[in-house]
């Protein structure tokens, strides 16, 4: 890269390549604007610039992903980078991003944004789920996965067990401590693994909480046990107070934390039971308050982005993801597939300097469904001439 060079991820695509993004073919001749080599809307065909994300839903075959050409659009990791632009530049910053055990969910797709800013990438795995994770990334099973716009690689510098429901040794019960799945790991609860951190690096400028777990989630609300909601609240809500109490004291002043709350906290999503939504209104409330306390003391940002529905291996398990993929296809503002790397590219923006008077919020990433207040496939809205968008 050149030394005047801007990584990452860059705020320049041309609006007509934003808009009229479905459809490549329209767009061969618009340029974005790359220095002396300016590529065309076409050179976005190539297979490299596409790959690496997977469509959570594959109802229809859009000849090319929207979000990778406004991505490769933004991105400027080579020498044709232009001087303007408006830069999402995270070098020489340093994120710990808990909660990513595969390719699919939010907390990779956040690390490879972040990474395409140029920042550096720690993980914490939940420690049952940290062998297979580790064997996986060793024997290249996620390479296709970790390709950044610029053709490098994601590299994560490492890999800490963790288990955020525990905040020192003495909270481990013995059954958890017995437990074969943690048999060969060790420092994983909270207080261990920002230790571990502080020991290897020394400070880090961005936390990402990208984790939840609620036992009894297929269960209603009002047949949820004790143990149940207060479990869910203790794994979802309150390991974010914990990761944040105990990383505070090494991040760097202007750092930023981000979360992943959902819009069940606010309105009714039947089937996301057992407390979970209680625990995302936790989280979205905490946002708040822990935003004022960070931000007073420390200099720290505090948001979290309320996703839409993404196929990942915490939403299959509770059962009705596809459903509320197609509910949102069918009634959001925008009737587009949800790409995980869309929340990863605002938690990139979150997490820089250009949103640094963003603080306490909750940004909503989710095609504009948060605005909805009537489900507009309904029977009842039959008769009535509603707005489709056929080309997605
Ligand atoms: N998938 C969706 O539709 C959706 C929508 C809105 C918000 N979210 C939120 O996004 C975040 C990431 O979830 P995802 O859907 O990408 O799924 P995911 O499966 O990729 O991520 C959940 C992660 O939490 C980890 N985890 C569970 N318990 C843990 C513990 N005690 N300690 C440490 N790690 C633990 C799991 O191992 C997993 O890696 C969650 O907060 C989730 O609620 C998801």
């Amino acid at each position: 890269m050149a030394a005047n060079a801007t990584p990452g991820l860059q705020i320049r695509a041309t609006k007509q390549c934003i808009s009229a993004s479905h459809d490549i073919s329209k767009l061969s001749n618009i340029s974005f604007g790359f220095g002396s080599k300016r590529k065309s809307c076409k050179d976005f065909r190539s297979p490299s610039y596409i790959s690496h994300t997977k469509p959570i839903h594959s109802f229809k075959s859009a000849p090319i992903k929207f979000e990778r050409m406004v991505t490769k659009a933004m991105s400027g990791a080579n020498e044709q980078v232009p001087v303007s632009g408006l830069p999402i530049d995270l070098r020489g910053k340093r994120a710990f991003i808990a909660g990513i055990a595969d390719d699919n969910g939010y907390g990779w797709a956040i690390a490879k944004s972040l990474a395409a800013a140029g920042a550096e990438i720690l993980v914490g795995t939940w420690v049952p789920a940290l062998n297979i994770f580790e064997t996986s990334l060793r024997r290249g099973k996620f390479d296709e996965s970790r390709v950044l716009p610029d053709g490098s690689l994601m590299e994560i510098a490492k890999v800490y067990p963790l288990d955020a429901v525990f905040d020192c040794p003495e909270d481990v019960p013995e059954d958890v401590k017995t437990n074969k799945r943690y048999a060969g790991s060790s420092k994983w609860t909270v207080t261990e693994v920002a230790e571990s951190v502080k020991q290897d690096f020394g400070t880090i400028d961005i936390l990402v909480h990208s984790l939840a777990n609620g036992p009894e989630v297929i269960k209603p609300l009002s047949e949820t046990s004790r143990k149940g909601y207060l479990a869910a609240i203790s794994a979802s809500s309150y390991s974010f107070i914990s990761l944040l109490k105990h990383f505070l004291p090494i991040m760097n002043p202007g750092g930023a934390t981000i979360s992943l709350t959902y819009i069940a906290s606010e309105r009714i999503i039947p089937g996301y039971g057992g407390g979970m939504s209680s625990a995302k209104a936790a989280l979205e409330s905490d946002t708040k308050v822990l935003a004022f306390e960070a931000g007073r003391k420390h200099k720290i940002r505090v948001n979290t982005i309320s996703a839409g529905p993404l196929g990942s291996r915490a939403a299959k398990a509770i059962g009705f993801i596809d459903m509320m993929i197609n509910y949102s296809l069918e009634n959001a503002p925008l009737q587009k597939e949800l790409y995980a790397e869309e929340v990863g590219n605002t938690a990139a923006f979150l997490a820089s300097p250009l949103a640094s008077a963003i603080t306490g919020a909750t940004v909503y990433v989710d095609n504009g469904l948060n605005a909805m207040a009537v489900g507009v496939d309904s029977p009842a809205f039959a008769g009535l001439d509603i707005p489709k968008d056929n080309k997605s």
